[in-house]
């Protein structure tokens, strides 16, 4: 049974109390068997009988959970650093998506991908955001939009979840947009994403959640509505992209479906908020694709207050946020979001676990959880968010593995 001691500032980042109490204990111990935690406490409380066991020393550093990543489009074909420039120089991310960029060209490009180039591809990244204290990656489809691609990608999840050492999480994003095909005949796409999509996506258990674009530029509340509720019907949990450029009731609409997150929220209203409250929906924040999108922040001060459990993630993806760096998404909601950074490192641990229904696993750090943790070179969040250098995990275990 190793033990990792020697932990200046544990974070256990237990689900419990307010979004600011990360449940530290200082000087503290862990102690794992096989993938799963056994014993956590002060190190002068260790039992004996771990006292002859392998140990592993976190120099008086701090140790977290590892990171969960809970929104990610990992898997696509090629880039887009010309819109990058595009926006810089002024024109808007809606304004590119209309005029037949953004999502629409990483569909083509992904589609004349193989399996295999997206395997690798996609593998990569993983390398990379595990170097950064992230064990668990939620990751969607959707810039396949068809049958044949959307299978192609979530069977590249289904691999790398057997592969990878971290935990894999998939959904399907069939509803992101209308593919070209169907740009005469929405009613079509919508007709083929429930009668043949999530069917066999559900049938082959290729993805745990029904994720959907709900915007002007993507699909309306009705046809959202529609799609996440043959979901659930399916057994896909619902998940939304909701109120990122225009409040248009997607997380009024999430309450309602029961989703288990609703995703972006910097047009979000106050019923919106009222709603997520009363139903439990988590609230991810998104602000990496905020930065680079040039929107308005997201106040996450007010959906906490409000009473919603708020969640960082990236957004990983090849458009709106062409970056993995999920401690650099957690200091800008610090900085922009307005969140302490305990409340952040919890937004990034339990209830980023909470918004892919994975809090009875990984996100915190108590006995019976998956081994997953992070040795952080800082002696707090507080100092970690506030002197932020990109690369300071210094070494990370998942499922009681060192990586
Ligand atoms: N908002 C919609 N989808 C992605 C962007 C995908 C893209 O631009 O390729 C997002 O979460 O930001
Ligand atoms: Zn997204």
């Amino acid at each position: 049974m190793p033990v990792l001691k020697n932990i200046g500032f544990l974070a256990t980042c237990k689900d419990k109390g307010a979004q600011s109490d990360i449940h530290p204990i200082t000087q503290a111990a862990i102690a794992w068997e096989g993938d799963s935690i056994k014993w956590v406490g002060k190190e002068a409380a260790l039992p004996d009988q771990y006292m002859n066991e392998k140990m592993h020393d976190a120099g008086g550093r701090m140790v977290i959970p590892g990171l969960v990543d809970c929104h990610t489009h990992l898997a696509f074909g090629g880039w887009r650093p010309g819109e990058f420039e595009m926006r810089v120089r002024g024109e808007s991310y809606l304004d590119i998506a209309k005029a037949g960029g953004g999502i629409l060209s990483t569909v083509e490009a992904t589609r004349k991908a193989s399996e295999q180039e997206l395997f690798k591809k996609a593998s990569g990244f993983l390398d990379e955001i595990a170097k950064q204290g992230v064990t668990t990656v939620e990751c969607k489809s959707g810039y396949g939009l068809s049958l044949k691609h959307e299978l192609k990608t979530l069977q590249v999840y289904q691999r790398l979840a057997e592969e990878s050492p971290l935990h894999i999480v998939s959904t399907f994003l069939g509803a992101h947009t209308i593919p070209p095909e169907y740009k005469d005949d929405r009613e079509s796409y919508i007709e083929l994403i429930i009668d043949e999509m999530i069917p066999t996506v559900a049938e082959e258990r290729l993805a745990d959640f029904c994720d959907i674009f709900t915007e002007e530029s993507a699909f309306d509340i009705e046809e959202s509505r529609k799609i996440l509720l043959a979901a659930k019907a399916a057994g896909l949990t619902p998940k939304l992209h909701a109120d990122q450029l225009t409040s248009c009731g997607g997380a009024e609409l999430a309450a309602e479906v029961e989703a288990a997150s609703a995703d972006h929220l910097e047009q979000i209203s106050e019923q919106g908020i009222e709603d997520m409250a009363e139903a439990g929906v988590v609230g991810v924040t998104l602000p990496l694709a905020t930065l680079y999108t040039q929107e308005e922040p997201l106040n996450c001060r007010k959906l906490v207050d409000g009473g919603v459990d708020v969640a960082v993630a990236t957004d990983f993806n090849p458009g709106s946020a062409p970056t993995y760096d999920l401690p650099l998404a957690m200091m800008l909601t610090c900085n922009q979001g307005r969140l302490t950074p305990a409340e952040v490192l919890k937004g990034a641990t339990i209830n980023a676990a909470k918004a892919i229904k994975r809090d009875y696993r990984v996100g915190s750090i108590e006995v019976g959880k998956s081994a997953d943790f992070a040795v952080i070179d800082a002696p707090n969040p507080n100092f970690w968010m506030y002197h932020y250098k990109g690369a300071n995990c210094v070494e990370s275990y998942v499922k009681g593995q060192k990586i």
